[in-house]
């Protein structure tokens, strides 16, 4: 059957760039990277505040690359920290921008995702939807209790390309994504692994609040009692603890960059603390790696490495070389997440599939 084209708007606000794609049915029009350097965003009290900064660059960089917004069928939006919910296709409503505003889970880019293709979609009097947001939870019980009785663990992750990459790879393995087990390792502004096991992800790491590999900007597990000291010494508040962890954390608080690319350009120069701290990055991905090898019972078909620092040919090696013994590891740089926010707008727009509703309880 012939499908009707749509033409698609994706926007994709991460914590270290802004993404942005036209599609016209599943076919790529244009895609841009905005980068943002930490001066830029950090000159910012919040995410919220990033908003109308984003949003300007957002419609100037589609102005200035020829594409008229009056053409668009609907814009689709990374989405944010909202409540735990399934993974799919949510039409932008109410209750959604009121969570992302709040930042419901926490403060992320994603939650300017949703907020941003609303207020688009809305001048335009179309449709704004979030595809698989970062807070997709298929977690199972077990991988949610916590040492601390009052702490459940969540999932907050890259599921949006956790997912698209997972599903690529199953079709040039010739099986369905749900018939198998594969470790997939995003790693961006932060790093996420996660266990996909027949088509759910049954365990992961909180990227953001503390939990798994150090990454550009996260400072990912960290010693708990020298953190309890830090935030009981009188000397931060709340929010100046929470930024040492989300922002200036990892590469940042080492090393004042988020950049991996800088810090491999001072590796070559020989600067010996950015060489060890780039290979504790390394090392503590590939730790998380072998930690998912026992949630799948050491049944692994492939361990998939992708964003933007798999890009990084040397970062990567120094992965490879511990992981190898587990399974066949294969490299996806960059993300799918553009296409992938696109492609779950049109299975919408063509019919394939219902778009859900975000309901508060
Ligand atoms: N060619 C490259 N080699 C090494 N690292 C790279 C390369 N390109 C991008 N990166 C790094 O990838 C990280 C950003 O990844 P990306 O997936 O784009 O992040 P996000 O979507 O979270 O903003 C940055 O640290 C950046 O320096
Ligand atoms: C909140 C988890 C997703 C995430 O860390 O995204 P970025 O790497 O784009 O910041």
């Amino acid at each position: 059957m012939e499908h009707q084209e749509f033409r698609i708007l994706s926007i994709n606000p991460g914590s270290t760039s802004t993404k942005i794609g036209v599609f016209d049915n599943d076919k790529e029009v244009m895609i841009e990277t905005i980068r943002h350097d930490r001066e830029t965003l950090g000159a910012f009290d919040s995410i919220i505040a990033q908003y109308m900064f984003r949003k300007e660059m957002i419609l100037e960089t589609l102005d200035q690359s020829g594409i008229n917004l009056s053409k668009l069928s609907a814009v689709v939006g990374r989405g944010g920290l909202l409540r735990p919910i399934a993974g799919g296709t949510y039409r932008v409503n109410d209750a959604m921008l009121e969570d992302l505003r709040a930042g419901y889970s926490g403060q992320h880019a994603s939650n300017l995702g949703g907020i941003i293709a609303y207020e688009i979609a809305d001048q335009l009097n179309i449709e704004a939807y979030i595809v698989d947001p970062v807070v997709v939870d298929e977690m199972d019980p077990v991988a949610k209790v916590s040492g601390f009785a009052d702490f459940e663990r969540k999932s907050i992750f890259h599921a949006l390309n956790q997912k698209a990459v997972a599903r690529k790879v199953a079709s040039e393995l010739g099986k369905p994504y749900e018939q198998l087990n594969l470790i997939v390792v995003h790693m961006g502004g932060g790093i996420t692994v996660g266990s996909h096991k027949a088509g759910r992800v049954i365990d992961v790491n909180n990227g953001l609040h503390g939990e798994g590999p150090f990454s550009p900007e996260r400072a990912g597990t960290v010693p708990a009692g020298d953190l309890v000291s830090l935030c009981f010494s009188g000397e931060y508040y709340a929010d100046e603890v929470m930024k040492k962890m989300v922002g200036q954390g990892g590469l940042v608080g080492h090393l004042g960059t988020n950049d991996a690319v800088e810090v491999e350009n001072r590796i070559a120069k020989g600067d010996e603390k950015a060489e060890l701290v780039y290979e504790a990055m390394a090392y503590q991905v590939a730790k998380e790696i072998g930690s998912h090898g026992a949630v799948l019972g050491g049944e692994i078909d492939a361990i998939i490495l992708t964003g933007g620092l798999a890009y990084g040919k040397e970062f990567v090696q120094k992965i490879v070389s511990r992981v190898k013994w587990m399974s066949n590891v294969i490299i996806k740089p960059g993300e799918n997440e553009m296409q992938a926010l696109a492609e779950g707008a049109l299975r919408v727009l063509h019919g394939e599939e219902e778009a859900k509703i975000y309901k508060v309880n």
